[in-house]
């Protein structure tokens, strides 16, 4: 400073510098005027573009689709919720999902009666009902949703409802099933079967065992590019979860996340080239949804933000991530089951597959506890967690875990719930 002193251009000089500096400080305080839950590290670059000049969109509605990385955007969602204090259609009484595998009534939704269509977010397993589902959501509701290669898709499923589909339950593995569907796959056992076939076709509504008909493709297509405003690719999460935060003009800090719900490596079984094609053919209503919204996923994100965006705020988002990841994990990587120490974060297990979790670092301060605690938590933790928080008069949900809901509190130290 001493230096602005002796020579008046370098004087005046210093002042601009000084007063520059002031203005970006007070600039990217109105534009980050938001509550941002946790701090990480802006570059001087963020700082002067401000990230969101725009609104954010509240009123959001995600279909839950299975095993398509799902589990991941539903805390997103939740995370989002808790940020903006915002009302979330959950499943109601002891439901862990919004009916699922019947076809959506708004009465599942928690006191609906009393609230209308007054809810922001639902993001919770259905099968899609518009009609029904517009009855809770607001006119103005953004609609969403995700899908899977339906290869791994269907790996991923064989191996999760291993126990409960009996089309899984009486074959070896997963190429065996793969070689001779039909003589596994029973149409009429409907409650379970919807996970061996087509089963994003189900989830949005309609007959997975329809016959594969090039008009009746190209209607329901139509339909659901009707009713959704946007389908993310799991295959391309990252990108997805760019392309989400520009439509919904949210931060990058809503769209961070920690992968949920994965397996680990020991029980993932390889399908051979010859099973990754009949995959195409049995789940042909899936391959051909998946196809058609691949492309369109990526023609949208030429027509918005382009690539050269795409790729400089995927690795923003990366960096971000692992940033969060270092700041809140023990571990840096989610581990087996047997290795989550508190076991109230432990997620549901299923079938064959080890789902993974995460450990926290024990020297958290009690601001960064709840930011990483919410990183971390499973499906059912959070819908228990989050219905217990709105409806604090209605009996909690009983999550057949190991915990009960007191020590589940307790253990995770969460907020008290009224
Ligand atoms: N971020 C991200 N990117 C890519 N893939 C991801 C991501 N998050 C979760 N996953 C994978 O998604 C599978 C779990 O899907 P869901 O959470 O939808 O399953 S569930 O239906 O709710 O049980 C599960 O797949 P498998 O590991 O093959 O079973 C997860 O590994």
């Amino acid at each position: 400073m001493s230096h602005c002193h002796q020579f008046e251009p370098l004087h005046i000089r210093c002042l601009v510098i000084v007063s520059l500096c002031l203005g970006l400080i007070v600039l990217s305080g109105f534009f980050h005027a938001k509550d941002k839950s946790y701090s990480i590290s802006k570059s001087p670059e963020e700082l002067l573009i401000p990230s969101t000049p725009c609104h954010a969109k509240t009123n959001v509605m995600f279909l839950k689709t299975h095993k398509t990385a799902s589990s991941t955007v539903l805390n997103i969602m939740f995370r989002f919720a808790e940020r903006y204090n915002l009302t979330v259609a959950l499943p109601a009484d002891q439901l862990l999902h919004l009916g699922y595998p019947r076809t959506f009534l708004a009465q599942f939704v928690e006191d609906f009666e009393a609230i209308g269509q007054n809810y922001n977010i639902m993001c919770n397993h259905m099968r899609f009902n518009p009609s029904e589902v517009q009855k809770v959501m607001a006119p103005n509701t953004f609609y969403f949703s995700i899908l899977r290669n339906p290869i791994p898709l269907l790996e991923s499923s064989y191996i999760y409802y291993k126990n409960n589909v009996p089309a899984f339950r009486s074959s070896r593995d997963v190429n065996e099933y793969l070689a001779s569907p039909t003589r596994y796959y029973r149409p009429e056992d409907f409650r379970w079967n919807i996970y061996a076939r087509n089963i994003m076709w189900f989830d949005f509504g309609y007959d997975n065992n329809a016959e594969d008909n090039t008009e009746y493709i190209q209607a329901v297509l139509k339909e659901i590019e009707q009713n959704f405003h946007l389908i993310l690719i799991a295959e391309y999460f990252d990108e997805s979860m760019i392309l989400l935060k520009h439509v919904l003009c949210w931060d990058l800090d809503d769209v961070i996340y920690f992968k949920l719900n994965s397996r680990s490596q020991d029980t993932v079984q390889t399908l051979t080239p010859a099973s990754e094609e009949r995959v195409k053919a049995w789940c042909s209503l899936d391959w051909k949804l998946y196809l058609h919204f691949n492309q369109s996923f990526w023609r949208r994100i030429e027509e918005t933000i382009g690539l050269e965006v795409l790729e400089k705020e995927v690795n923003q988002l990366r960096a971000r991530q692992k940033e969060l990841m270092e700041a809140c994990l023990l571990e840096q990587e989610a581990v087996g089951k047997n290795h989550i120490k508190n076991k109230a974060f432990l997620p549901f297990q299923s079938g064959a597959a080890n789902i993974l979790g995460y450990n926290l670092r024990q020297d958290l301060d009690k601001r960064m506890l709840r930011i990483c605690q919410r990183m971390v938590m499973p499906e059912l933790q959070y819908t228990s967690y989050l219905h217990a928080v709105q409806h604090p008069h209605k009996r909690r949900k009983q999550l057949g875990l190991p915990l009960l809901w007191t020590s589940l509190q307790e253990r995770m130290q969460l907020p008290p719930t009224n």
